[in-house]
């Protein structure tokens, strides 16, 4: 959370000089935001480092920053020690493992439009490029030859533009078509055929896509899985391509069947392909790949499509800027593996982050065992918030007391999964016992005694429930299973469950007095029936809750729990 990441960042610059590694080449500019907002960091570049030497490598950095060259595999993840932030100068993060990412906890964040243009513009330079075989031309001339009849070519006006993708850049890609007045298709599963057709747009099934455009270009995603992109365009639906039909990909390498593409080239179906992207990239052994970038109908460029020097500023900025954000604690803009909170919405949750987390300490403190289904339920105007960062600072809270997990907004749920720790969110704008209140109820109890419960066999008290609320910007305890008791949850306290009746508070003050432990707070919580001054047939039990400066040991404890009257007690630190 925003406050961990201050305490992380602080402790780093406190104790340890924040480290940034770029391991592929960036604009200057985002080097120079680096150093202007982060004077004290180390920033070391470090281009064309092989997965095995980033590995050697990446060791205490905080922060990474990368384009799509570095390959960000989960050993590589795994070697960092520090890692706060994966920066992403451009938009696709199919080089970076961020299920890994998300399970260390580590932000990855990327530049969703820095380069859109500029892909979009060099998607339009090959369009122009396979109908008037620009590039060979050039080769010729420059090989000193006049062959004006091998490079005659074709019109795009009135022809058919195939969308395949239409996102940013493919939408970039369409506007610019049709000022070249060609007609629009496009195939893209998540866009409402309503809002492409307000762009001029006509949405159509992949098949009908293939059979119908003259030219079509790829601005998909590179996703993996059986609804994946990856092999979107094999030998099947380059068959179903018209004859003479041209193919653009600057999207990504892996969307095509290469050895498919090669195949249909050959056996000149196609009349041409351009290509920015590659399965491989730089390619070195992959041979299909070596005899496409040799076709006289290929036109191929070393993935240049977001390569300007407008979105490389743009992009180098823009991650620049989310590296600082991050390691200042608070949350980027574009974060690929985290929800977007915004810092005003976490000024406002912060405190109640802290209630949450600490709730959790409570819990699994005064309720040992397993963790099944809790239930996180919101009162008051807190309710009307965007309350994922509470939720994973319950996580936090839950399970840092009890496993050396280092839970944050990135990898709470992953982790609670792990656990098998279900929550369930309830929220209501109407205030309960406080204008604005936190309540934690277990659902499924898992049958285990209290820490506060008597002696064996005396009694089984359970705590299924936890309630808070902040005050004044301080987070208060309100409710404990059936008690009431109102204290701040810090520091140490001890928990007394006690019937309540005159000279307890004296007696357990004198105790703690004999063993030399200082009381700076202490309440006492009625139970539910007291408070709501239900009928009653034995004698009332009270919770004392009793803020000390020292933790008091295990011999005190046992004194104090061998004391007559008192029926459990536990010491719980925050
Ligand atoms: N060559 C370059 O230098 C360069 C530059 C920028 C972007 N890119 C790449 O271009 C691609 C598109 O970038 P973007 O910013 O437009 O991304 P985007 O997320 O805005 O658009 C991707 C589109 O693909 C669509 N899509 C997803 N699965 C699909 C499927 N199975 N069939 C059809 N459409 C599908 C999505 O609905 C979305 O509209 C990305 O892979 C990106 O990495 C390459
Ligand atoms: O996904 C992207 O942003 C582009 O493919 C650009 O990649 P690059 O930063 O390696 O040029």
């Amino acid at each position: 959370m925003a406050e961990a990441h201050d305490r992380a960042a602080d402790t780093a610059e406190a104790t340890q000089t924040i480290k940034i590694l770029i391991t592929d080449r960036i604009a200057h500019e985002g080097i120079d935001l680096l150093r202007a907002q982060l004077p004290e960091a180390q920033i070391d570049e470090r281009p064309g480092l092989k997965p095995e030497q980033l590995k050697a490598a990446i060791g205490d950095y905080h922060a990474l920053i990368v384009r799509s060259e570095t390959q960000v595999t989960a050993e590589v993840l795994a070697a960092a020690t520090n890692l706060k932030i994966v920066g992403r100068a451009g938009v696709g993060v199919d080089n970076i493992d961020t299920e890994a990412a998300t399970r260390q906890g580590i932000i990855v964040v990327n530049s969703p439009t820095g380069n859109i243009i500029a892909a979009a513009e060099h998607s339009i330079a090959m369009l122009m490029s396979l109908a008037r075989h620009v590039p060979g031309a050039n080769a010729s001339m420059k090989a000193g030859k006049w062959e004006k009849s091998r490079f005659l070519g074709v019109e795009v006006r009135n022809k058919v533009l195939g969308v395949v993708g239409l996102g940013k850049v493919g939408m970039a890609v369409a506007r610019r078509a049709q000022g070249l007045e060609m007609q629009i298709i496009a195939f893209d599963p998540f866009v409402a055929p309503e809002q492409a057709r307000k762009n001029g747009v006509t949405m159509l099934s992949l098949e009908e896509l293939l059979q119908q455009a003259d030219f079509i270009t790829l601005h998909t995603s590179l996703t993996s899985g059986p609804n994946g992109t990856r092999g979107l365009i094999g030998e099947h639906e380059l068959s179903l391509m018209k004859p003479g039909a041209r193919l653009i990909n600057c999207a990504r390498g892996g969307l095509i069947d290469e050895a498919a593409l090669l195949k249909a080239l050959e056996e000149k179906h196609i009349a041409g392909a351009a290509l920015d992207v590659f399965s491989q990239e730089p390619i070195r052994d992959n041979e299909t790949l070596k005899q496409l970038v040799a076709h006289e109908r290929v036109i191929v460029t070393p993935h240049l499509g977001a390569s300007t020097e407008e979105a490389q500023i743009g992009v180098a900025t823009d991650v620049a800027e989310q590296v600082v954000t991050v390691l200042r604690g608070d949350f980027p803009r574009a974060a690929v593996n985290a929800p977007l909170i915004l810092s005003e919405t976490l000024k406002i949750l912060q405190p109640y982050m802290s209630l949450v987390e600490k709730m959790g300490r409570l819990y699994t403190q005064l309720q040992p065992g397993p963790l099944s289904k809790i239930e996180l339920s919101y009162n008051g105007d807190i309710a009307n918030y965007d309350l994922r960062p509470l939720q994973a600072a319950l996580i936090k809270g839950l399970l840092e007391s009890v496993s050396d997990a280092h839970v944050n907004m990135v990898n709470a749920q992953v982790i609670a999964k792990e656990w098998g720790l279900e929550i369930v969110e309830q929220k209501s704008s109407t205030p309960a016992e406080f204008a604005n209140q936190v309540t934690l109820r277990v659902v499924s109890t898992n049958g285990y005694a209290s820490s506060l419960a008597g002696k064996a066999g005396t009694d089984n008290e359970q705590i299924e429930v936890l309630s808070g609320t902040v005050m004044h910007g301080i987070p208060r305890i309100v409710r404990v299973g059936r008690y009431w008791p109102e204290f701040v949850p810090e520091g140490y306290i001890l928990f007394c469950r006690n019937p309540d009746q005159p000279g307890m508070i004296g007696r357990v003050g004198g105790i703690l007095g004999k063993v030399n432990v200082n009381i700076h707070r202490m309440d006492v919580g009625p139970s539910t029936r007291k408070r709501h001054h239900t009928q009653q047939d034995s004698p009332d039990v009270a919770l004392m809750v009793i803020s000390v400066d020292d933790p008091i040991p295990n011999w005190a404890l046992d004194e104090l729990s061998k004391t007559g009257d008192i029926i459990g007690v536990t010491m719980v630190k925050f």
